[in-house]
């Protein structure tokens, strides 16, 4: 039991889920300063730059662990398709408009790294300078052989894809590279970098946020079947064990009988 993750079920996103991911975030957050001074969080595309500004721009309540110090923030992607950066594609320019841009202008700003796509046309060599990158900036500080996220954030698609790793495809059986690229993804574009699942779930913290009825079909598999354990999230499950946890709201877990926790306040 030690080993399974947590699921979340909340009434509401925005007055239920937001602020109980909001905890999460800052508890990971601040156990990072303790331990190395810096918080290195990498986050997805899809709904969850949404969800992510409704939990982190409302303002501090004025305590200690609700205090968000983005000059010590690095932010890092856990998948990008392969688009200019200021594409509509883009899960850059995704998590700039909904979240990064909105940031109060008087407050410290996060370092951002994103997927540098100057090299549109070579989807590899793209992913190499990404892993470079993450080189240079973990190796540095914690002389790593692994890049060893604080948390990083995800979705889970309705066919269990996360990240750009899709269900039954080769990457995931990748185990040296960190960064990989697709070129056949089933979801458009088919052109992406993502991380690869050793790397995902070597992280202090993974949290997976899933909300909506469309939904629930995947997440009853993924906690229930056998099949689903191994989709790409089933695998994350299965790999992160108890640093794992979900944030869903109850239209995603209507009908799944693995046991629920409602609040972490
Ligand atoms: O680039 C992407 O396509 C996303 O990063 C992708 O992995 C997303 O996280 C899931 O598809 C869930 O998306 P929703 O939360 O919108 O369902």
């Amino acid at each position: 039991m030690g080993r399974q993750p947590t699921l979340y079920s909340f009434a509401d996103i925005h007055s239920d889920l937001a602020p109980n991911l909001r905890k999460y975030v800052l508890e990971a957050q601040n156990e990072a300063f303790k331990r190395h001074g810096v918080f290195r969080f990498a986050v997805s595309g899809g709904s969850l730059p949404k969800t992510l500004a409704k939990a982190l721009l409302p303002p501090s309540n004025g305590t200690e662990e609700d205090k968000v110090d983005f000059s010590r923030w690095e932010i890092f992607y856990a998948d990008e398709r392969c688009v200019p950066l200021d594409h509509e594609d883009s899960n850059h320019k995704l998590v700039q408009e909904e979240w990064l841009n909105k940031i109060p202008k008087d407050m410290a700003q996060p370092k951002v790294y994103p997927i540098s796509m100057d090299n549109l046309h070579d989807a590899q060599e793209t992913a190499d300078d990404y892993e470079r990158k993450l080189v240079s900036v973990f190796a540095a500080r914690d002389s790593v052989r692994v890049p060893l996220f604080d948390l990083i954030l995800l979705g889970c698609g309705p066919d269990g894809h996360t990240c750009s790793l899709f269900p039954d495809h080769a990457l995931l059986r990748e185990h040296d590279a960190w960064i990989l690229a697709i070129t056949d993804s089933p979801k458009s574009p088919a052109k992406r970098i993502t991380l690869s699942l050793p790397i995902v779930v070597a992280a202090a913290k993974i949290g997976f946020v899933a909300t909506g009825g469309g939904k629930k079909d995947v997440l009853k598999m993924i906690f229930e079947t056998e099949d689903g354990s191994k989709l790409p999230c089933g695998l994350v499950n299965e790999g992160g064990g108890e640093k794992v946890s979900w944030f869903c709201d109850k239209e995603a877990t209507d009908g799944v009988s693995f046991p629920r926790r409602s609040s972490l306040i």
